[in-house]
């Protein structure tokens, strides 16, 4: 399947009566990657939750290719091409690295294994391992391995680098780059690094207190410091 275009209109959501999200709109394009940038707790981890169908949701759309996905359960959302990364990087810790691979394939080929270890050969080096036995950069290649091998259309990668060594670091967007180049996917990126996620992205979206503040290309938000040190608050980019 081709990448998926992703639209999100009036969306507004939170937990339970605590509203986080207010009328947030984007569109982004099939094939194309989007980095979503703000402070701590301006809800950029809520929007990704919500696209994914793990908060509440009070009003707006969410569309994948023209499908409707806010009425879906998170499960159905999967089905329909929606990969989520979360922040807390999801595996199992008793099963090896090939155990947790297999999980997600069902009956599906046990060839798709070997594209996810062409993604990201320490995967291979490692596939004996217990998933409790991974350092955090292997843990998140796993993570999103996983979801990757569901073969969805738009990915969202929520804070992939968190804690991680900056060699590590390279070697992840590196993998993400190549996956975004491929063409099977829309990719959509929260990360506290803001260089990496400029050079990864062709949009950016910066949110404050649930809404969105600003948008346009990284080059656009780098010629402006003044609306980088506001929003973002960090002095210049390098
Ligand atoms: N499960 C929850 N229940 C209630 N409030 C929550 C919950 N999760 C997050 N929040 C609140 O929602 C707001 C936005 O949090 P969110 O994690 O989406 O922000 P963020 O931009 O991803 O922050 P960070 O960069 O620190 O990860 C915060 O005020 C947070 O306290």
């Amino acid at each position: 399947m081709p990448a998926a275009q992703l639209e999100v209109a009036n969306l507004s959501a939170g937990y339970g009566q605590t509203r986080v999200l207010e009328n947030v709109s984007f569109a982004v394009p099939a094939g194309s990657r989007l980095a979503v940038l703000g402070r701590n707790g301006v809800g950029k981890t809520t929007l990704f939750a919500t696209i994914a169908g793990q908060t509440r949701l009070y009003n707006g759309t969410i569309r994948l290719d023209g499908k409707e996905l806010s009425g879906l359960e998170s499960a159905s959302r999967a089905r329909s091409g929606l990969g989520y990364v979360p922040q807390a990087r999801c595996i199992f810790p008793s099963l090896t690295v090939e155990e947790n691979l297999l999980v997600g394939l069902k009956d599906r080929e046990r060839t798709a294994i070997a594209e996810a270890y062409d993604m990201f050969p320490r995967l291979q080096e490692r596939r004996r391992n217990f998933g409790s036995q991974l350092s955090g950069g292997e843990q998140q290649m796993l993570s999103t391995a996983r979801t990757i091998l569901g073969k969805p259309t738009v990915l969202l990668l929520d804070e992939p680098l968190e804690g991680l060594a900056p060699v590590i670091c390279e070697e992840l967007m590196a993998a993400f780059s190549k996956l975004a180049a491929a063409g099977d996917m829309t990719i959509l990126l929260v990360e506290q690094r803001i260089q990496s996620a400029l050079d990864f992205a062709d949009h950016v979206l910066v949110l404050e207190r649930g809404q969105v503040a600003w948008s346009g290309t990284p080059v656009e938000l780098s010629a402006d410091p003044a609306t980088v040190e506001r929003l973002l608050g960090v002095g210049g980019l390098h």
